[in-house]
């Protein structure tokens, strides 16, 4: 069979990623950071669309790419109504709903679908996305908040946490992602950790929505009365809130920059605020790997971690001191988003999985006594 080339797209918060893939091999891979300053200047979302294609342009002209040959453009995917995990061809519902982030989430990964469709008609191809970070699996304990009619909702790395699971299990298990019970986390710009059970992310954070841990471009979970004091102080309204929440809240609030690496050398080089900073992020990451383990009633095959911050010495030996006693920690640095894009796309096109329509009709709609 004709090993079909996939190009992938990955818009985050602090990068773009791209990649060229035939079949399972990766031709080309190539990631441009964006500093927070940088895409400040752009009010809305809409906005980046063109810098983010030309950043993508200019790689792919540097390396000689030629865009004629590809078959499928897959984007990470974003903006998009609460949805069941896997592979979605990109549809003027989906392109509406990322466009105009029908979700209320502002966030570049709503970009992904976008890029991968203007590609694909410019150069007759198809165009997909991948378990966006809008996959929702909750288990109903999970939904419930304690205001009567507000749910639980979550938006996390979905594409990453599944496919570190799924490896996990085949490498180092070796037994099926489905009977593995694992607290999967993220650490980039945003973070994720999230509990799986049987294959589905049964509980995690809204990392978009100031749960979960500071991160570098996120305040993480705050209480209620320190909100409304921070916005009665700054009078600061909902949109300064939501902004904390996904673009200016951790390093970017404290520090200007959503550089880890730039923080942990300030740290080093003697900045107490910045190693203060450093190793608070990382207690908050362990607090809410903890209840994630709980989640699973401590019965944890494994703590697995990826992100972009993975990469550092120091936050894997902490995450590993405070945690092992759970389960094994394990570190796979940088992530397999864009293995995992690939590999949905040519599922699909090998008929090994259907191509699924996105309905805009959220995945779950409220419990039925409501
Ligand atoms: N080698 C490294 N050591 C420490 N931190 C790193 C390294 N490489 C990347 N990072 C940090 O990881 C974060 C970005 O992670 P990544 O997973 O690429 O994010 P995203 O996809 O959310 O943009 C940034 O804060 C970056 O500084
Ligand atoms: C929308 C959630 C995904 C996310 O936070 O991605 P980044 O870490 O790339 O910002």
């Amino acid at each position: 069979m004709k090993p079909y080339k996939v190009l992938t797209i990955n818009p985050g918060s602090t990068s773009t990623k791209v990649a060229l893939f035939q079949g399972e091999e990766c031709l080309y891979s190539q990631t441009v950071s964006h500093e927070a300053k940088e895409l400040e200047q752009y009010a809305s979302m809409s906005e980046q669309l063109p810098y983010r294609r030309d950043t993508v342009l200019t790689l792919l002209k540097e390396a000689g790419i030629r865009l004629e040959e590809v078959d499928v453009f897959v984007g990470r995917g974003g903006g998009l109504i609460a949805m069941e995990g896997g592979t979605y061809g990109v549809t003027d519902l989906m392109l509406e709903h990322a466009r105009t982030c029908a979700n209320g989430v502002i966030h570049p990964a709503a970009l992904g679908s976008q890029l991968a469709h203007e590609f694909a008609q410019a150069y007759g191809a198809k165009a997909m996305v991948v378990n966006p970070p809008d996959v929702d699996e909750l288990q109903d304990l999970a939904r419930m908040t304690g205001i009567r009619g507000v749910h639980r909702i979550i938006h996390l790395h979905a594409l990453n946490l599944k496919e570190t699971a799924i490896r996990h299990s085949k490498n180092v298990m070796k037994k099926p992602y489905a009977e593995c019970r694992y607290v999967v986390c993220h650490i980039g710009g945003g973070i994720s950790i999230s509990a799986h059970e049987k294959g589905r992310m049964i509980d995690g954070y809204d990392i978009v929505g100031g749960e979960g841990p500071m991160a570098p471009t996120r305040c993480g979970s705050i209480s209620v009365a320190n909100l409304l004091e921070y916005m009665k102080m700054n009078q600061a309204g909902l949109e300064d809130v939501k902004k904390l929440c996904t673009r200016t809240g951790g390093f970017v609030n404290h520090m200007g920059i959503s550089d880890a690496i730039e923080l942990t050398e300030r740290a080093k080089a003697g900045d107490r605020y910045a190693g203060l900073l450093w190793d608070s992020m990382i207690y908050q990451i362990e607090k809410c790997i903890g209840a994630m383990a709980a989640v699973l009633h401590g019965q944890v095959d494994g703590i697995l971690l990826g992100g972009g911050m993975v990469h550092n010495q120091d936050l894997v030996k902490q995450i590993t001191d405070a945690c092992s006693f759970i389960a094994p920690v394990t570190a796979y640095p940088g992530e397999f988003e864009m293995e995992a894009m690939a590999a949905g796309a040519i599922r699909v096109l090998e008929g090994e999985e259907e191509l699924k329509t996105y309905t805009g009709t959220p995945v779950w709609d409220g419990f039925d006594w409501e």
